[in-house]
């Protein structure tokens, strides 16, 4: 079987694929840094972190498929990603309360073998009660925002802020799960989802 390369040091995103395929794939952080770019629209730039992700880990592999993802929140307009301190992880708490966001993730799927390369994206809309000052302080003391875009995680306590979401729960988390294995059936690599 193809050997299958995650490029991402998420710890979610190793959770998420290891419900598809257990332990059968390799970990190889990107160091891609995932800098703003002008004119592209919130959907061509998931795409391209995504893509530059899994090209960065091609230079440096042997004969293997790389999925590789970006996620980040979209308030009003505006790009949010990982917090950069507490200040800003505050400030960006600030801005997504009592709105409705959207989580956007970026997804590659790159076989260095074949030279196949495939980016998809995926939308979650996820509405955010109205938050106390004293929530966000308390929020922010957890420690939980970092390492997160929009400075919460679902998946944490960060549940308590979440009323519903509409669309794909593991996307916020990072990682599309239905969306990759379509990805993955369009391409025919979808036998690493069956051999055990
Ligand atoms: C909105 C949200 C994001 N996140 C996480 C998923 C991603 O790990 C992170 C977004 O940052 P990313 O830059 O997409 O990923 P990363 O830096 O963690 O890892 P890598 O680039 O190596 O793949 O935010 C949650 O865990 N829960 C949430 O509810």
């Amino acid at each position: 079987m193809k050997k299958v390369i995650l490029a991402s040091a998420s710890p979610r995103r190793r959770e998420l694929l290891e419900q598809l395929i257990g332990d059968r794939f390799e970990i190889c952080a990107s160091s891609y840094g995932e800098e703003p770019l002008e004119g592209l629209s919130p959907e061509e730039l998931a795409l391209h972190h995504s893509r530059e992700k899994a090209r960065d880990i091609a230079s440096r592999s042997q004969e293997s498929l790389i999925i590789s993802a970006d996620t980040f929140v979209v308030c009003k307009g505006e790009i949010l990603g990982k917090p950069s301190s507490e200040d800003n992880a505050r400030e960006t708490l600030g801005k997504i309360s009592g709105q409705v966001i959207e989580v956007i993730t970026g997804v590659t799927l790159l076989d260095t073998g074949s030279g196949m390369e495939i980016s998809e994206h995926e939308v979650t809309r996820v509405f955010i009660k109205s938050l106390s000052e004293q929530e966000i302080d308390s929020y922010v003391r957890t420690g939980e925002p970092f390492g997160k875009a929009g400075s919460f995680a679902i998946q944490g306590k960060g549940a308590l802020f979440v009323e519903r979401i509409e669309g794909d729960y593991p996307n916020v988390v990072g990682l599309p799960l239905f969306r990759l294995g379509r990805m993955l059936e369009k391409t025919h690599t979808d036998d690493i989802l069956w051999k055990l």
